[in-house]
Order: C-alpha cells, then structure tokens, then sequence
C-alpha cells in the first residue's frame, strides 16, 4: 500500500510531481541539498496552487489540504526513511544519480520503490550497480509535472511485475495518464517524437523556409491543435492509409537526416543564450515576460486538462 512519498530534487520537474501527490491526497517529503531551494520550491508549488483555484479546478480546501500534505527536508534520510515511493528528480547527470541510488539503498524501506525521472538514461544503465534493481522504474513525467498528464513508465527485465502494476495504479490515482514501455529505447516513446518533430522544425528555420512564430503556430494551429485528442497513429486511419503511404513516400526521403543537436542550437548555447532561464534563446524574453508566458501556458494548460477529463468522463 503506497502511503508516503519521496521526492528528491525541488527543481523544475521535483515541485511539480510533489504537487500531483500531494493534491491527490499523499503526504510528500521533498528533498533538496539547501533550504533555499526548498524554498523555492514551496513558493511554487503554492503559486501553481494558487492559479489552479483561479482556474476553478481546485477549491481552497484543496489548496490547504495539498500545502499540508507537503513536508519540506534537506535531510535524505529522514525524508526517505518511512518512504514507500521514492521519485528522483535530480540533474541529468548520470554520476549524480547512480550516487543517489547507492545512498538510497543503505537507506530505504525494503519494499520501497524507487523511480527516476530521468529524460534519457536507459534503466539498464541507472540500475546497473543497483543491488535492489527489482523494485526500480522510470517514471518519466513531463514539464509542468503539475499540468502534463502524461508519465512514461519504463520497466527492465528484473523489475517485478508487481512494481509495475503498483507504479501504473499509482500514477492513475494521481490523475496522470502512465504508458508502459515494452521493451528499452533511447529517448523513450515522446522525446523521440518529440525531437523528430523538432529535428525538422529547426531544419525548416535554417532553410528560412519560414519564421520561427510561423513554424510554431504550424504545429499549434495545426497538428498540435489535433494532438491533444487524437494521436498520430490514429490521425492515419482518419486520414486514410492510402493518403498516409503517399505523403510517406513522398515526404519521408526529403526529411532532414541530422544526427545531433542543430547548428543553431549549438551556437545559442556556446554564447550563453539558453532560452528563458538567460533570457534569450530563438526569441528574446524581458523578466516578467517569461512570468506572463508561463502564467499563459498554465492557464491554458489548466484548461485544456479540464477539457480533457471531461472528455474522459463521457467515455
Ligand atoms: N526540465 C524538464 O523539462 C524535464 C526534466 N526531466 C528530468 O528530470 C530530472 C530533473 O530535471 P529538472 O527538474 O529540470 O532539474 P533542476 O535542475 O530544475 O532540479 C534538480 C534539483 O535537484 C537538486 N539536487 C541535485 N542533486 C541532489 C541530491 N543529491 N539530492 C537532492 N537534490 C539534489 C538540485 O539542487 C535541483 O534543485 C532530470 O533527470 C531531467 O532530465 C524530465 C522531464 C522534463
Ligand atoms: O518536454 C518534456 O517535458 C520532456 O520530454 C523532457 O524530458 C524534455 O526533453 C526535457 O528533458 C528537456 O526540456
């Protein structure tokens, strides 16, 4: 029975999977290595309770129930000690992590359950030193974790069957939409759509084939506008098949083929333009643009998974 929950790292993606718990009714420990960050991360988290109320999917109870769920530690141990889920959302720094997990298993409950939020490590390659790899998963949510409903579960060949049950009934309950990986592939199953779609996004920018807004609301007004409900799978028998195996012949042998991060991408970065957290990237953000956007997106987001609950509902 998955009472208590772990989250460590109170960053963008560790406040957010702590405010679905603990909305949901779990008591949360998140663990941070400072206050300050801790912190931080409190004031967000209310904040993003705080527009959930405004937006009418939360009422101030809820807020209050959800603050009070949430306990804020920068001691791993006491945060982990009586954890029966425990969700690592520390940097995409693969020593970082390994670290952490052998830290973890001197430890945690015997039955716990311990899962990654990493975006790209394999699970064979975070486990690979794990003495308890039988009871660890990827639970890989997406940015905002509060607002996203999707959380890819990513199993290996020990992972009890039961842990992935348990893993899947839980992020259920937290009102998130898991999918189960089958078997292991670099990226997962959304970044590698993901960055296809933006591998050619890019393209298309460097051949000035058009503006990086008009490339945008191509998606957005366009397929993106579809996606929220209908995938692309799907989109191919709603198309037609016939339709679909012409657009692939004809378009598949024209698509970009480039095996690394854009040109632009790299020369952004190598001056420092790393996007809102520097305040410019492929568009130039002032301060309380970037609030104003985020505050948008979230709203929008809010809902748009209204919408789709009620959607949900119906079915
Ligand atoms: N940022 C994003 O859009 C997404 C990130 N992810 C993944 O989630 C993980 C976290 O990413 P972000 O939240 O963006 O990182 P972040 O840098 O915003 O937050 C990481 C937090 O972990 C803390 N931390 C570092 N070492 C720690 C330790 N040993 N114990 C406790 N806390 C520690 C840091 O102080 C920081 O507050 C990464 O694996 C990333 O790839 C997954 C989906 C989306
Ligand atoms: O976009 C997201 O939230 C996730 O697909 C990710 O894992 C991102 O690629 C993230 O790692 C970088 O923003």
């Amino acid at each position: 029975m998955i009472k208590k929950i772990a989250i460590i790292g109170s960053g963008v993606m560790g406040s957010g999977i702590a405010q679905s718990f603990a909305v949901s009714g779990y008591h949360v420990t998140i663990n941070d290595i400072k206050e300050e960050l801790l912190n931080h991360a409190q004031n967000r988290i209310s904040e993003n309770l705080s527009l959930l109320m405004e937006e009418g999917a939360l009422t101030d109870r809820e807020k209050q129930g959800a603050l009070a769920n949430i306990t804020y530690s920068v001691d791993l141990e006491g945060a982990v000690r009586d954890a029966d889920f425990i969700i690592e959302a520390i940097p995409e720094v693969i020593e970082l992590k390994l670290n952490l997990y052998r830290q973890l298993e001197e430890i945690i409950k015997p039955d716990a359950i311990v899962a990654s939020n990493t975006s790209t490590f394999p699970i064979s390659q975070l486990m690979e030193k794990a003495s308890s790899a039988e009871r660890m998963v990827i639970t890989h949510f997406f940015n905002p974790g509060h607002l996203v409903p999707l959380v890819e579960i990513v199993q290996h060949d020990e992972t009890k069957p039961e842990i992935v049950k348990t893993t899947m009934d839980l992020m259920r309950k937290i009102g998130k939409s898991p999918i189960l990986l089958k078997k292991e592939i670099a990226g997962f199953i959304a970044n590698r759509l993901q960055t296809a779609l933006m591998r050619e996004a890019f393209y298309l920018l460097k051949e000035g084939v058009a503006d990086a807004e008009d490339i945008d609301t191509a998606i957005t007004a366009g397929p993106g506008f579809r996606w929220a409900f209908t995938g692309p799978i799907e989109i191919a028998d709603f198309g037609g098949l016939d339709t679909w195996q012409r657009v692939f012949d004809n378009v598949s042998p024209v698509l970009d083929q480039s095996k690394g991060a854009p040109d632009l991408i790299r020369d952004l970065v190598a001056e420092g333009k790393l996007g809102t957290k520097s305040g410019e990237g492929i568009f130039t953000y002032e301060e309380s643009t970037v609030s104003q956007k985020i505050n948008e997106r979230d709203r929008n987001f809010i809902k748009l998974g209204k919408l789709k609950m009620e959607k949900e509902e119906v079915l």
